[in-house]
């Protein structure tokens, strides 16, 4: 089977874009996984922390599914969704669109640059619900910054659909492997976690500034999730860190997006802004049943956004040295 792909990001959480909105292939549902877990592989051709299938919607613009390495399907994915929107924008010559995920019909709009040539989409991050019942097996209504005794007996946790599940807790310092361990015990422990969870660790950096380091459920630690870092930005507004409907710089190991919390009513609403950035597009010949695959044509390299998004970084990085130093 001949597939055309996009290799792309979002700080550096990078997907391969199949689109099945312009172009007619005929997946069923095991082929999906099948070319989850062959394209993703980081020991084969390409590797990737997950695939945004681009279908068409009955009632939006385009429809978003997720697959993660593992083969498991997402309910949303914050730097992916900014990726298949540009795509779509693109394709449609339109700054604006709606895009159906698996929860909710979520807007993408195309907002000036977020560092210099590095074009910035803004996507809307919702249902977002605080609601630990969702995904965790508790008694408790609200689970804010409360210790779950089976994965740590120090530190304590927020739980947060958005609306995939998320557990973020708050930390002077990451350290990898203390996340890595407490990330891997949530997605063995089916009796507390039965669809399993992402967890990310914050380290406050200064005014409406963190760093967000994530172990991603189906993929392990990433350079960046775009909808932990959403769950991160609102568990530091509920817990009065930062503030409401006042952007937050998210700094990550892939770069840094800028999100704001706002609360309309009783429900919160998050919008997420950050790159979009090809890397390479090619086409594959994949053997499904024997899981492998072939290139089929040369890479087209997108060099200039690459060039661009490695100032993104250099920035970054010396943006989270100055505030470590303050
Ligand atoms: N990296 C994504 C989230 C991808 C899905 C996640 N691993 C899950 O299973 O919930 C993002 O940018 O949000």
């Amino acid at each position: 089977m001949n597939i055309e792909i996009i290799k792309c990001h979002g700080s550096n959480n990078d997907f391969v874009l199949i689109d099945e909105l312009f172009q007619t292939y005929h997946f069923s549902e095991s082929d999906r996984v099948s070319i989850a877990t062959t394209l993703c592989d980081r020991d084969g051709l390409i590797g990737a922390d997950g695939i945004l299938f681009t279908m068409p919607s009955n009632h939006a613009d385009a429809r978003m599914r997720m697959f993660n390495p593992d083969g498991s399907e997402a309910e949303m994915c914050g730097n992916g969704l900014r990726c298949v929107g540009r795509y779509v924008c693109e394709k449609l010559d339109r700054n604006e669109i709606m895009v159906e995920t698996n929860e909710a019909d979520l807007s993408v709009v195309k907002k000036g640059e977020i560092y210099d040539d590095v074009p910035a989409y803004e996507v809307s991050i919702e249902p977002v619900r605080l609601d630990p019942q969702l995904f965790m097996k508790t008694e408790k209504k609200l689970h804010v910054e409360l210790p779950i005794e089976t994965l740590s007996e120090d530190l304590t946790f927020t739980a947060v659909s958005v609306p995939n599940p998320h557990l973020i807790t708050m930390v002077p310092e990451i350290h990898d492997e203390n996340l890595s361990s407490i990330g891997k015990q949530a997605n063995e422990d089916k009796n507390l976690l039965p669809s399993g969870v992402n967890v990310s660790f914050i380290q406050p950096l200064g005014d409406q500034k963190i760093f967000v380091r994530t172990y991603e459920r189906g993929v392990g630690l990433t350079n960046a999730c775009g909808t932990a870092m959403s769950a991160s930005s609102l568990t530091t507004v509920l817990l009065e860190i930062n503030q409401l409907s006042k952007e937050i710089y998210v700094y990550n190991r892939g770069g840094y997006v800028i999100c704001v919390v706002e609360k309309q009513g009783d429900e919160y609403v998050i919008k997420l802004r950050g790159n979009a950035t090809y890397e390479y597009k090619t086409t594959l010949d994949i053997d499904l049943e024997n899981k492998t695959c072939k290139e089929q044509s040369d890479r087209v390299w997108f060099e200039q956004e690459k060039e661009a998004y490695a100032k993104l970084q250099e920035h970054a990085k010396e943006e989270i040295n100055l505030a470590a130093h303050e």
